[in-house]
């Protein structure tokens, strides 16, 4: 890094020299911090606008607190890059999200000043409630200090922590970072509550007054006694916190570093469960993030004067053709409903939410809520449609269960996201919706291989009566036929791509394209079956094939481990059929950021492996069978 271009930001390895700077210096510091993000997330790609409004807010929380001896906890982890930087990562920053590189949030084995690994939303406040109890038990003076944004703040999982912490009066201070965002607009109650406490006439002048009172308190004794009241008449916002058994100071201005500074050294002080609020912009500092902060959350790889390509145009993908069906469907169906769990934009719904809004439902960042919705929405009368990335679905397995297949309601639910993620790490592989929807009775559960079929089983899903994941991988895929039709598939059915002998590959999803294409270029007469289908499975196929073939080889998007080839197996056996059965897909590991592609070859499921995995497997088998002979 050339000292000149950073002249403070250079000489910052850790913590302990940004506290050497006097507070006059951190401003300059930020913008320095801030043109070094732009610069370099522009060339790697990566979460961008959230870190971008954290950066006064990060610095200030280092230069206070005594990290990593005190605790910080960051939620989600999307607005950690300036932590990144300032925690000794900052020359590392040009390989965040890269295979062998940083991870694309937090992550524990990564620095010691990662407190958890983190990357779904809303865990802040239990993790920082947990630490806080174990650190009194331990009886160390630990500060427990949690960032929680206004869309994670959404989660219910932070309310029954808050719930908590008030109640257990526990040593922990919670920062809420709110800009009004979470991906797309914070959407719910609380949100326009908290809107117009930062919109309020008085908040600037509340905003002087507060930091004249915080800054010119000399004694924190004093603070402590006589503020309270004092604040609480003046910061009368915060009443819901404090109902909670929160001290709730704010809101304050997120990007004025010496009122930061200021206020969390005098909460620093205080003891108990304790809020400050404080307002902040997103994308701050780069004109086209703060004015399209939804475009600019994620970006690919950037020209700095030009910004992302924001238009409309067609990407073919897996999200967009969902999106196009959910139009169509809504067209032809007026009970079709679409609820999404705050992801609006990358499960291309921003046009059905536009034209559709009293059918369209973003729930905030509530999976079970949106699930539990869908759930009432089908029993009375409804078609809902839920979209659900993979990863995020986890939250809601009990949903699943004990509302959609229980209730046996017709609800639809789209699975985005699943499969290998690729740089967004091991947080965000959407590998165990397989093994976890597929034990479940009254389910029915599709792998589209091709944008055509994804449409088609769309449309299966929604005929059902009965609740049915769809799940489709993230990014593009390829039209096999016709996009907008009426058509359904056959329950249960899988499809023959080709016949031939010695190996059967029975693959679910578009990685079948890929089997395909290896098998007819090496010119192999092997058999290629998109299976379709991961429930119910096509039996009758299953035993026709093993009958036909002497190995049988499986490949999923997935965990093998309760996976959809560990389904084959047994349904082999439990038809007293001889044939070996070899199940490809995600090995019993977390599988760490790289291209999808990379993903793919490191695990052995690219087709030119696979095929080469499956011919070794048919070798080992004859040598056997020729030793028994
Ligand atoms: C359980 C879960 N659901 C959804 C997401 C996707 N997600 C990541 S960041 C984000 C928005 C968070 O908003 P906020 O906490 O306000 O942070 P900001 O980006 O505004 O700084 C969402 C919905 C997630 N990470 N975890
Ligand atoms: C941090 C987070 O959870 C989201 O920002 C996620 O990274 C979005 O993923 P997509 O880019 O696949 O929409
Ligand atoms: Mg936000």
């Amino acid at each position: 890094m050339s000292s000149e271009q950073y002249p403070l930001l250079s000489k910052i390895d850790s913590p302990k020299d940004l506290k050497k700077l006097p507070v006059s210096k951190l401003s300059s510091l930020a913008s320095e911090l801030r043109d070094f993000l732009i610069s370099t997330v522009s060339k790697t790609s990566g979460h961008f606008a959230s870190g971008l409004g954290a950066v006064e807010l990060t610095i200030a929380l280092h230069y206070v607190f005594d990290t990593p001896h005190d605790q910080l906890i960051w939620d989600v982890g999307h607005q950690a890059y300036p932590h990144k930087i300032l925690t000794g990562r900052r020359d590392l920053l040009k390989t965040i999200r890269q295979k062998n590189g940083l991870h694309p949030f937090l992550w524990r084995q990564e620095s010691e000043y990662d407190v958890f690994s983190t990357g779904h939303a809303s865990t802040s406040i239990s993790e920082a409630l947990g630490l806080a109890i174990a650190n009194r038990i331990e009886k160390n003076d630990k500060k427990v200090v949690a960032v929680i944004g206004d869309g994670a703040l959404t989660g219910g999982v932070a309310f029954e922590a808050m719930n908590h912490a008030g109640d257990l009066n526990e040593d922990v201070l919670i920062i809420l970072n709110d800009n009004e965002m979470s991906i797309s607009e914070s959407v719910g109650s609380l949100s326009k509550h908290m809107a117009m406490w930062l919109s309020a006439p008085s908040y600037n002048n509340m905003l002087k007054k507060g930091r004249k009172t915080l800054s010119s308190l000399p004694k924190i004794k004093e603070f402590a006694i006589r503020a309270h009241e004092h604040l609480k008449g003046m910061m009368l916002p915060g009443t819901l916190f404090e109902e909670l058994g929160f001290n709730y100071v704010g809101p304050i201005d997120g990007h004025d570093i010496e009122t930061l500074v200021s206020v969390l050294q005098n909460l620093k002080q205080l003891k108990g469960p304790r809020i400050l609020h404080v307002g902040t912009i997103k994308g701050k500092g780069y004109q086209p993030a703060e004015e399209n902060p939804t475009a600019y959350h994620g970006v690919p790889k950037f020209d700095v004067p030009v910004g992302v390509e924001t238009s409309d145009k067609k990407r073919n993908t897996f999200d967009e053709n969902f999106g196009n069906w959910l139009m169509y469907a809504a067209e032809h169906n007026e009970k079709v409903m679409g609820i999404t769990p705050a992801m609006c934009s990358g499960s291309g719904m921003v046009p059905f939410s536009q034209k559709y809004k009293d059918r369209y439902f973003d729930v905030a960042i509530a999976e079970q809520h949106a699930l539990l919705l869908s759930s009432g929405l089908a029993a009375g009368g409804m078609l809902p449609v839920v979209c659900v990335y993979s990863t995020f679905l986890q939250r809601a397995y009990d949903q699943i269960i004990h509302d959609l297949a229980i209730q046996d309601v017709p609800v639809v639910v789209a699975v985005d996201r699943a499969g290998v993620v690729g740089p967004d790490g091991p947080t965000h592989q959407g590998v165990f919706d397989i093994a976890f929807i597929r034990s479940v009775p009254n389910m029915i559960m599709m792998t589209p291989s091709s944008l055509g079929m994804q449409w088609k089983m769309l449309n299966t899903a929604l005929a059902y009566g009965h609740p049915a994941a769809v799940r489709y991988p993230r990014g593009g895929g390829i039209f096999s036929d016709n996009e907008v039709t009426d058509a359904t598939v056959e329950i249960g059915k899988g499809n023959v791509l080709r016949e031939g002998k010695d190996i059967c590959f029975i693959v679910w999803g578009p990685l079948v394209h890929d089997v395909y294409r290896t098998v007819n270029e090496q010119h192999k007469d092997y058999t290629v079956v998109d299976m379709r289908f991961v429930k119910p499975m096509d039996e009758e196929l299953i035993v026709s094939m093993a009958g036909k073939h002497s190995v049988i080889v499986t490949l999923e998007d997935g965990v093998v481990q309760g996976g959809a080839g560990e389904e084959v197996a047994r349904l082999v056996s439990r038809n007293y059929l001889v044939c070996p059965v070899l199940n490809l897909g995600i090995p019993d590991e977390f599988i760490e950021q790289a291209t999808a592609s990379e993903i793919y070859e490191q695990c052995g499921m690219d087709g030119v492996s696979v095929v080469g995995k499956a011919e070794q497997f048919l070798d080992g088998y004859k040598n056997i069978l020729n030793r028994v002979k």
